[in-house]
Parts: structure tokens; sequence; C-alpha cells
């Protein structure tokens, strides 16, 4: 009996120390701030991230606590300029958590989720000249670019009666562009600009607004949500009340189209009638470098399939917020400015010259990182691990403690960018810029930072560019007052200054904001080109609420 009732005492004692007494007082990281309910129990932040409301609530976190909080019993989140340096900086050692293993694709790694540096370095060698600057703003790619613009700009033009939904026809600019870039246009290129149904499709299941649910089970409860997807038969039908997001669950069919497209491009590669439609494009890359890197088909399969889900969203959303932001009543000066810039150069280049002399705009690449800043794409924290312990800040971080940091924070800091909310483009040309660009953090930094970038900038510079050179873009009736929401894995984003938020059915979502915030004075910039003024609905929207 007694070593019944010293065992269980022993138990408790050890349940104390490892549950309180360690998180809370012994243990490292008792010493950094935060609130003690996080320090505790990692379930306080998923319940976060349940609601959604992770990325503000660590804001508001840093503004209470400081540059370091403590948000989980072995999770701390940074949000200054020397912490990023040491975690995120070049050869920092730390390496990506196993959150990203969620985007393993075809039970493959890849760039994005390799942990290892040097299993990322080898495959980073492999792409890194395909997405380099110089190759992506001249030549074959750069006129590949071109092209999808031209075939967004004859669906404006076929519009002009009528707004147009720029959350749907952005997401078929930029899932185009992307298949395109890794595939070519004949084994994999998408044509949903063109009318393609089958290719519009391919977005239904990113539309879902369950999507955020499913993240959320894939990210807190990984092999629960693997083994309910992966039930067949009666078992399915038993669990399919249960699933987070019924099936297709979010991107089956791009996964689907990107498996068709790396077959149909190993076949091409060897038909002479075909292969040259796969020049300069990243699978041709990967399959030249296929036998002396050991890779296998579905190895390549796994790194396209991740770079054209990458790729979607991310430059479609941006663009999104800033044909938003600059069709808002109290930005047209910014709208005016850029117009002006743009159409200084007559007439802009053609045959594959857009994208380089888009990349010239001084104007146009500060509203492009304002926007970048306020609306980044993918805001919330990136976590990283290191093997050893460390010092980050100032503060001793032990060994395989997750670190973190968040676009949205870094940009929202009011020292380095006075009020914060504003969406203000002057802020990238004078003052302090070189500082405001060590804290601009949209696309990451060091070795994992987005390699991506140079073809995103060429969509969004080149595309922007030709809608402004040719119209003017306002809101059309019925959306005023109303913003547009992204998703980004848990969370939906949007202008932080409405004061309501209203989820609208049928997959849109839109925002009220007071009306005293949104109407301003600005007057339309008479369109010397184009007779009317040309009406963007730009607002997250399907037909039926257009039509509402
Ligand atoms: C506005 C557009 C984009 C933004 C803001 C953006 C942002 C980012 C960010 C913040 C990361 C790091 C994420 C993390 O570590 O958690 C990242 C990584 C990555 N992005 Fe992008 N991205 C954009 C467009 C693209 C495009 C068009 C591609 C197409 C291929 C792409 C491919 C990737 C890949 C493959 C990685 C992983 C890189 C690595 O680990 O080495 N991104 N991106």
């Amino acid at each position: 009996m007694l070593t019944i009732y010293l065992g269980t005492a022993a138990a408790v004692l050890l349940a104390l120390h490892y549950c309180i007494l360690d998180p809370l007082f012994l243990g490292a990281k008792a010493k950094i701030p935060g609130p003690k309910l996080y320090a505790l129990t990692k379930w306080r932040l998923a319940m976060d991230d349940f609601r959604g409301s992770r990325t503000r609530t660590i804001h508001k976190l840093h503004q209470q606590y400081g540059e370091v909080v403590r948000t989980g019993p072995n999770e701390v989140h940074f949000s200054s300029l020397d912490a990023l340096q040491k975690i995120y900086g070049a050869g920092s050692g730390f390496e990506r958590t196993d959150f990203y293993r969620m985007f393993d694709v075809y039970g493959r790694q890849n760039l994005f989720t390799f942990h290892s540096s040097k299993q990322h370095g080898d495959r980073k060698k492999l792409l890194a000249n395909v997405y380099s600057k110089t190759s992506v703003s001249k030549g074959a790619i750069a006129s590949m670019v071109e092209d999808r613009v031209n075939e967004y700009m004859s669906l404006l033009a076929g519009n002009t009666d009528k707004p147009v939904d720029m959350f749907k026809t952005l997401h078929y600019f930029s899932i185009d562009s992307i298949t395109h870039f890794l595939y070519g246009p004949k084994t994999g290129g998408t044509s949903a600009v063109t009318g393609n149904h089958g290719h519009r499709a391919l977005l239904d299941d990113i539309l879902d607004p369950s999507r955020r649910r499913l993240s959320f089970f894939a990210t807190h409860l990984p092999r629960f949500t693997k083994w309910l997807y992966s039930r067949a038969g009666s078992m399915e039908q038993l669990v399919r009340p249960f699933l987070p997001m019924q099936k297709p669950a979010t991107y089956t069919g791009i996964r689907a189209h990107a498996l068709q497209a790396c077959h149909d491009a190993r076949v091409a590669i060897s038909d002479s009638s075909v292969s040259d439609s796969l020049e300069h494009t990243v699978i041709r890359e990967l399959f030249q470098q296929a036998e002396k890197s050991r890779l296998q088909d579905l190895d390549i399969a796994s790194e396209c399939a991740d770079h054209l889900l990458a790729g979607i969203d991310t430059t479609a959303d941006t663009l999104m917020s800033l044909f938003w932001a600059l069709s808002q009543p109290q930005y047209l000066h910014v709208q005016h400015r850029l117009t002006a810039e743009i159409r200084s150069v007559a007439p802009l280049p053609k045959n594959g010259g857009l994208v380089e002399a888009s990349d010239k705009f001084v104007y146009l690449d500060a509203v492009i990182k304002e926007t970048l800043r306020l609306y980044a794409p993918l805001p919330a924290s990136e976590p990283r691990i290191l093997n050893s312990d460390s010092i980050v800040a100032g503060y001793a971080i032990p060994r395989r403690t997750v670190v973190a940091m968040a676009p949205y924070t870094l940009h929202r800091n009011p020292e380095i960018f006075p009020d914060p909310l504003k969406f203000d483009p002057e802020r990238w040309l004078v003052g302090d810029v070189q500082t405001r660009l060590r804290w601009f953090w949209a696309f990451s930094s060091g070795g994992r930072m987005c390699i991506g970038k140079h073809l995103a900038m060429a969509e969004m510079t080149s595309l922007v560019t030709a809608v402004y050179n040719k119209y003017s873009t306002a809101i059309a009736t019925g959306f005023e007052g109303k913003a547009p929401a992204i998703t980004s894995r848990v969370e939906l984003f949007y202008d932080e200054r409405a004061a309501q938020f209203e989820v609208i059915e049928c997959n849109a979502e839109l925002m009220v904001f007071p009306t005293a915030d949104i109407l301003g004075t600005g007057t339309l910039l008479p369109n010397s080109i184009h007779r009317a003024i040309f009406n963007l609905a730009v607002a997250v929207s399907t037909a039926s609420v257009l039509n509402e």
C-alpha cells in the first residue's frame, strides 16, 4: 500500500515539476516574458489558431511584452532585427520545423519542407538558375509572362461593360503563369484566363472556407488528420461527417494536375515534336539533372507541385490587395501618380520587353512594397528550430525550442513604419528607406527566403503596368465600404481598420468599413486612352454576391 502511495506522490511531483514548475519557474525559458497560460500549454496558442486569430494575438503580445515573447511551453516569438539575423541569416543553422511537413507532396519532401541545410542546399542549387532574376526578366520566361498579361488584358477588354471579379480572375492569371513557368504550354500550362473550365475548376477547393479548419487539424493533429483522410470503404463513410473539410480537400485538383503534368513532361522530353515546349521550364531543368542528383520522378513531381501551390495565392492575393487599395477613393492620388509614371513611357515595349520595362518603375516598386508590407500574403510566423543551445536577442534558448518571427509584426513596427496601418507608398521613397528595407520581410530572408520572388515580381509589375497603362480602376457599385480578405493557413487577413467583419456565404469573404473611414474626395483620372472609367469589382466574390 505504502508503495502505491509513494509511487502516486512521485508521479504527482514529477507531473508538477514538468507541467508547472519547469515551464513557469525553473526552466531556462521561464525568464522569457509572456502570459503564463501560453507558457503552460501549447493548446492556448492552438486555441488562437482555431479561432483564426493567431497572428494578431501574437502581435498584441509583442505590443504588451516587447520584442521577445514566450508563446508556448516550447515556443518563443521575436520581433527584432538582431533576432532576424540570428535565426534567419544565411548559415544560421536554424532549420524548418515539422510544421512544414504538411507541405510534402506525394509523400516526398521538397525545397519547402527539407529540414537539413544540406538537403535544402543541394536541391536549391538545381533550381537557382531558372529562378534567377536574369533568367526571369529577359528572354523566354519574360515573354511567357508577357503572354499571360496579354491574355488577362483581353479578358478585361471583353468585360468593359460589367465589373470584373478580381479575386477569381487574378487567380486565373497566377495559375496560368506558374504552370507555364513550371511545365511549359503543352504539358501542364493552364489556360484559365482564356476560359478553360477544367483549369478554372482547379481553383475550386482553394476557395472553400473550410480549408482553414483543415489547416488547423493538419497543424495540431497531423497523424489523426492523415488517418482520417486515408480511410477507405465503409470506414470512409463513417468518418466523413468528422472531416474538417469535405473531400476534395484543399489542393486535391492541383496536386492531381501537377502529377499528370510531370508524367506528360517525362514523355514529351524524348519526343522531338513537343520537347521544344519544355525549353526554359523548371521541370526540364530538374529532369536534366535527375540522374546526377539521384532524383526520382516523384521527387521532381513533388518539387514542381509545391512551387505550383506556392505560386498561386501569394501573387494573386497581393495583386488583389493592390488593385483594391488603389481603387479606394482616399488612395486615388496613388493611382494617379502610378498611372502617370507608367504612361510616361510611351509606347510600352512589346514582344518580351514588358517585364524589363516594368521593373524600372520606381513608384510602382514602392506601391508593390507597400502592398506586401500591409497586406503580405504570408503574414504569419515562420517557425525554426536549432539542434544546439543558443542565445537569441539576449535570451538563452535551449536546443530544439521553436523560435519564430512574423512579417505581420515586423511590418507594423510604428518606429520603423510610422502610422503603420496607413497605405503609404511614399515611405519607400523618402526618409530612412534602408532601415525600412531591413524590416521588410514579405519574402522572408537568408537561405530559406522565397525562391519565387523574381517570378512573382515579374508577374506583378508587368500586370499592374499593363492594367494602369490602359485603364483606371474603381470600386464597383455595391462594393463601396467593403474590403477583401485573404486566407493564409488557419487565418483570414483583412484590413484591420475595418470595424466589422462579415463572412458571406458562397466562398465570399467581405468586410464592412465604417463609412466615414472609406469615403474620400478623390476624383477619377480622366482616361485619355480608354473612353470610360473601368469598374473593377475589387472584391472577393462569386456571381451571386455580385448580384446582391
Ligand atoms: C507575392 C508573392 C510571394 C510571396 C510574398 C512569397 C513569400 C514567401 C515566404 C515568406 C516564404 C518563406 C516561408 C516560410 O519560411 O515559412 C516563401 C518561400 C517559398 N516560396 Fe514564395 N512567395 C511568393 C511567391 C512565390 C512564387 C510565385 C513561387 C513560385 C515558385 C514561390 C515559391 C516559394 C518556394 C519554393 C519557397 C520555399 C523556398 C525555400 O525553402 O528555399 N513563392 N515564399
